[in-house]
């Protein structure tokens, strides 16, 4: 079985995979400042034979997670930013300094479309472009809704937006402390983002198809406009398509790969900016 692990400053998301069918046999996630001990939370160790990791935590949670395993497992493998990787050029000026959650989601998003904007919506927001032939451009680093809420201290910090209202609802003005909090960083996070997909896409004179994941994905995704395709395994396929394991994984098949959505014309989006920009 293989362990996959992406550790992001909040949360630690792992998954089993089936080597020999790529089935994914099991899921979970923890906070990633607790320790890893046998229970409930962690998977069973005991059946995993390879590990593939991806880190932005810091450096000690890695090396007291690796500690943990290594006396269990045969190899680990933990993903790093280069300056290329897969036909990719790293666009960082110091490109080990891109966080690798970034360069993974850059690396799948690219297997998947060809050239694409990636946006994770996590601890942090961050926004990257890969174009067509390979260039990663760099991107864009944005607090997350959890950081946006907690920085007013406000007292509104645990109570989560409804993922059950629609958009305009989240949108419109709140009449109360929490709803006013929620309504204002959901309306940041949602009106960054599609500013900068349209301003990218626009100095690039290309439309790019549009990939979210992370923990506030599925939230952020009903106040975009824009066509977007939602892909929750996006790290993890980067970490799959940079250390194939499984059968599927060497033909470049990767996990939960969502139906390529087709950008809006080019000339549409620049409509669009246009319009934003003479508000
Ligand atoms: N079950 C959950 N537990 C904790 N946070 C969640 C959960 N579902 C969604 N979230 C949201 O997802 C965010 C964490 O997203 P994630 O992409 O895992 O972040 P990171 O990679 O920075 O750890 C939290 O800040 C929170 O807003
Ligand atoms: C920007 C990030 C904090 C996002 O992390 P996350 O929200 O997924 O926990 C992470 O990718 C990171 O630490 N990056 C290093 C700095 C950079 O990418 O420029
Ligand atoms: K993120």
């Amino acid at each position: 079985m293989i362990l996959d692990l992406d550790i992001g400053n909040t949360l630690s998301k792992w998954r089993l995979k089936d080597r020999r069918t790529s089935e994914i046999r099991a899921r979970g996630a923890m906070w990633t400042r607790d320790e890893w001990r046998s229970g409930a939370d962690i998977p069973d160790l005991e059946i995993v034979d390879v590990i593939r990791i991806s880190n932005v935590a810091r450096q000690d949670v890695l090396e007291d997670t690796v500690q943990l395993l290594r006396r269990r497992v045969d190899a680990i493998h933990i993903a790093h930013s280069t300056s290329e990787a897969l036909g990719i050029r790293n666009g960082y000026d110091e490109p080990e300094r891109l966080g690798v959650d970034r360069w993974l989601g850059v690396l799948s998003g690219y297997q998947l479309t060809g050239g694409c904007c990636t946006v994770d919506c996590g601890s942090a927001i961050t926004m990257d472009t890969v174009l067509p032939g390979g260039q990663h451009i760099g991107g864009y680093i944005l607090p997350g809704l959890r950081l946006m809420k907690e920085s007013l201290k406000l007292g509104t910090r645990k109570v989560a937006i409804d993922p059950e209202q629609d958009a305009l609802q989240i949108l419109s003005p709140g009449t109360n402390t929490v709803d006013a909090v929620n309504h204002g960083v959901f309306m940041a996070a949602t009106s960054a983002i599609n500013r900068l997909y349209m301003e990218v896409c626009d100095s690039q004179h290309t439309a790019l198809p549009l990939l979210i994941t992370g923990g506030d994905a599925a939230l952020v995704s009903r106040g975009l406009r824009l066509p977007h395709a939602h892909w929750p395994d996006m790290v993890y396929a980067g970490l799959e398509a940079l250390f194939p394991l499984t059968p599927a994984e060497e033909q470049g098949a990767l996990a939960g790969m969502p139906e390529v959505i087709r950008p809006a014309e080019l000339k549409e989006i620049r409509r669009a900016l246009a319009f934003t920009q003479m508000l």
